[in-house]
Formats: structure tokens, sequence, C-alpha cells
């Protein structure tokens, strides 16, 4: 196989989709090697077969406004791959949301559910519709009509979808109600469900949890105490959140978080009670990070991001390509020791490469924000068996996880100088599960 020219052919394939492109010339570049030492994929073909995803299924989704309008917006599911388990991964409710960006979604969220020890296949969905602005009765009614179309192709032992930008314990209430209205079952069918009905505990926490354990490993690879670091962190929703709540935990000092308007620098740091008012404001209320600025009396810079500020961690929490080449160059610049994506992709690959030039520790995201997808998996299970696990029995199986992803990353992308190559680690790992499934499986 030659990556370089699978990219090509499927470039030419899909033309208009930048994100996915970028998301398959990463990966394949990093397993080239590796899958040249099995001349039985290439003869089945397998690079191509794993590439593409098994299906797309596309929607039309058609709702009420609160004036009596009558809106459409587009509703998609792309199921990559089930070869290691049930399809399984996030829905995405955000304007930007396109095919490009949800095959990238779901081509990573293959490798991450491989990382997690899991039995997850890949999958990613979401609509064009963003809950932003509207009225709880809007985004139920949005969430009914899309649940209308989707409980179709869903099912606990078929694709269990569950949140990510856009989608938290609200949509995912919402969906599960419907899909409940709509089949006359109780069943496992999302995750990240409310606590009364079926949700894990720790979920909600578990992908910035999970970021920050997995940081924790890697500054112990060069014995540094995450303890007194000061953290930038983009992002104020859900992943950010829980970030800044385990960051304050284990004692670093986070400065920064941002919404898509621009960020926040707190230069005493983003204590628990900012963080207490930053959850009100961002999931009650529903408001702009400016207002912590005008709240607090620190510095909003409108339209910015807040990598050009000096810290010693970086972690990206919002959404993909937070992190351009002079963004890199700048936070390495800056002295930046480690960089950990809790979104994914939130790194271009012209910034990876600024990273690792440095030999500063990074690591992708589908390692470090894999917690979220693997307690996913955790509540998939409690709901098979009917069981509620306790906080400490979920927190704990979770950093179990985190340790593993992190040992096969080190395991995998060690280089000769002794530097790990967390992406290639990462998607070595995540690629020859996935890789020995499909060949046990057959042309399929
Ligand atoms: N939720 C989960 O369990 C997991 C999430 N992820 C990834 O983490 C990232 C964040 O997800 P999550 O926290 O769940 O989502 P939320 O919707 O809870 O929060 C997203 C945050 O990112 C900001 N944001 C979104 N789009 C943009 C943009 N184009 N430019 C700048 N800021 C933006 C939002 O600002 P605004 O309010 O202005 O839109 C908001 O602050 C995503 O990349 C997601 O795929 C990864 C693994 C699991
Ligand atoms: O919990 C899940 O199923 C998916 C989480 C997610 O969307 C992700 O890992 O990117």
């Amino acid at each position: 196989m030659k990556a370089v020219e699978v990219v090509e052919k499927l470039r030419s394939r899909f033309p208009n989709e930048p994100e996915y492109i970028q998301a398959v010339s990463q990966v394949l570049a990093t397993i080239e090697e590796e899958y040249n030492k099995h001349p039985e994929f290439e003869k089945s073909n397998l690079i191509e077969r794993l590439c593409i995803p098994d299906r797309l299924i596309e929607f039309r989704v058609t709702w009420v406004d609160d004036k009596g309008n009558v809106q459409t917006n587009m509703g998609y599911r792309i199921q990559h791959n089930n070869v290691i388990g049930p399809y399984k991964g996030g829905l995405r409710f955000h304007r930007s949301v396109n095919l490009s960006i949800l095959k990238f979604l779901a081509f990573e969220q293959t490798f991450k559910n491989s990382l997690t020890t899991l039995p997850m296949g890949g999958a990613k969905g979401g609509s064009d519709f963003s809950p932003r602005g509207k009225s709880n009765a809007e985004v139920m009614r949005f969430c009914q009509a899309f649940m209308n179309e989707l409980y179709r192709h869903i099912g606990p032992d078929e694709d269990v979808p569950a949140g990510d930008i856009g989608v938290g314990g609200r949509e995912v209430g919402y969906l599960f109600g419907q899909y409940k209205k709509l089949t006359h079952q109780f069943v496992g069918i999302l995750t990240g469900k409310g606590q009364e009905f079926g949700g894990s505990l720790i979920r909600p926490e578990a992908t910035g949890y999970g970021n920050v354990y997995f940081l924790e490993n890697m500054l112990k690879t060069r014995n540094i105490d995450l303890k007194g670091k000061t953290v930038l962190v983009s992002g104020a929703g859900n992943v950010a959140q829980y970030t800044i709540e385990k960051l304050l935990q284990l004692g670093a000092k986070p400065l920064t978080c941002s919404d898509s308007d621009g960020y926040i620098y707190d230069p005493d740091g983003i204590d628990e009670e900012k963080l207490a008012y930053i959850m009100e404001l961002k999931n009650v209320e529903r408001g702009r990070i400016r207002e912590y600025a005008e709240k607090y009396g620190v510095k909003y810079v409108e339209g910015a991001k807040p990598w050009f500020e000096k810290a010693d961690i970086a972690t990206p929490c919002a959404t993909q390509n937070e992190i351009n080449e002079e963004a890199a160059k700048a936070l390495v610049a800056n002295g930046v020791i480690a960089v950990t994506e809790g979104a994914n992709m939130p790194t271009t690959p012209e910034a990876t490469k600024v990273f690792q030039d440095a030999k500063i520790l990074y690591c992708p995201g589908k390692a470090s924000n894999a917690g979220g997808v693997a307690v996913s998996g955790l509540e998939m299970s409690q709901n098979s068996e009917r069981l509620k696990w306790s906080r400490e029995e979920v927190d704990n199986k979770l950093r179990n996880i985190m340790d593993d992803i992190h040992a096969n990353c080190v395991k995998y992308g060690t280089e000769a100088d002794g530097y790990i190559n967390y992406v290639k680690g990462a998607n070595v790992a995540g690629f020859l599960k996935v890789a020995k499934a499909m060949m046990a499986q057959g042309i399929v």
C-alpha cells in the first residue's frame, strides 16, 4: 500500500470532503509501514474497505418552529465500521455539519473505539440544525423529527448514538423519549442518558476526566507533575468543563476557556466557583463566555483563540482544526510542554508537525478523548445487565482504560530516539485490532 496513492484516489472520488481526506491521510501515513508487513491486508484491499464507510444515511428533517414556520434540516448517520462491535458514536447538531465532517468523525471513531478495549464499532451522525438560540420546545420538536427517521437505522446491538457538539443531556433525553414512543421499547439505544433512565454515572464527566488522566500519563513519561501547571483550555462545553474540573482536582491552573465568539483569560485561574458559574451559564442559561469576563473583570478577546497566551500545557476542547501552524509555533515558542486533545482533530497537519518537530508531548484526540465513548461502552454494559455501577467503579474503569490506551500508544509509537509519537502509536494500535477482525470476517 502506498498511502499517498490511496489518499489521491479517495480525494478524486470524494473531491468536496477536505476533513475526511485530512483524517484519512494522517492515519494512512502512520500505519503504512505496519500495513505493509501484512501482505494479506493488501491482497484483500483492506485499506479501501476500511477507509470507505459501510453506509451513509442521509435524510430530511422537518419540524415546526415557535412561530409556526415549517423548517427543514438535513439529518445524517454514517455507519463506518462494525467489525469489533455495534456501530457507536455521537450525534453533532451544529450549522457547520456536512458529510465531510461526519465522515472524518466516523472514521476517527472507528480507531478510537478500537483503542478503548471495548467491543464497539465506529459511527457518527448529526444535523446542520443548531440548538443555539432555539427554545426548549423547538429543540424537542427537532429531536423528535430527527428520531422519526433515525430510529429505523439504530438498535442496541446495531448502532448506539450519543452526544457530541450541540447534543447534551437535554437532546439525548428528547431523542430517547421519541425512540421509545415509536418502538414501545425501553432499551439502551443511546448513551449519555439521564441518571433516572439508564445513564451511567461519570458519562458526563468522562471525556474531560479521561483527557486529564491521559495527560497525567504523558507527563509521567518525563517525570513532570501536573500540580501547579498552567493550562490553556478552549471550548466551554461538556469536554472543556470536565477537563477544567479534573485539572482543578489535580492541582493544575486552567487560565482560559472559549466559545465560538471568543475567549476569556483569567490570570488568577478558573477555580471551582468560577467553573460552577461557567456550567450554569453554558448548560442552563445558554449564555456566552463573554459574560464570564464581565462578571469577574478579566480579559475577553473577541473572535480569537487562546493559543497565543503563555502557559505550560494546552488542551483544545472545542472543534476540529482550531490549532493551526501559526498557533502551534506560538505555543512552542511560549514553552508549552504538552498538548492533549479533548476535541476531535483540533490540530491541523501543519501544526501537528510543529509539535512533533519540537518533540513536545502531543497526543491525538482518538487516544486522549476516548474516555467519553469508553464510558458510553460501560453504559451499554450496565443497560444490558440492567444494573447501575457506582461512581467509583466507573471512574476506576475509566482510569484503567486510559492507562491501557496510553500503554498501547507507547508500545506502538516509541521511536528510535525514545520520543513517543502518540499519533503513530494510537493509529497503529487502533488499526491492528480492526484489521485483524476484518480479515477474520472475510470479504463482506
Ligand atoms: N461530548 C463528548 O463526550 C465528546 C466530545 N468530543 C469532541 O469534543 C469537542 C467538544 O465537544 P462537546 O464539548 O461535547 O460539545 P459542546 O457542544 O458541549 O461544546 C462545544 C464547545 O466548543 C465551541 N465550538 C463549537 N464549534 C466551534 C467552532 N467552530 N469554533 C469555535 N468554538 C466552537 C462551542 O461554542 P459555542 O457555544 O459558541 O458553539 C462550545 O463552547 C468536539 O470536537 C467533540 O467532537 C470528543 C469525544 C467525546
Ligand atoms: O459516547 C459516544 O458514543 C461517542 C462520543 C463521541 O462522539 C466521540 O468520542 O467523539
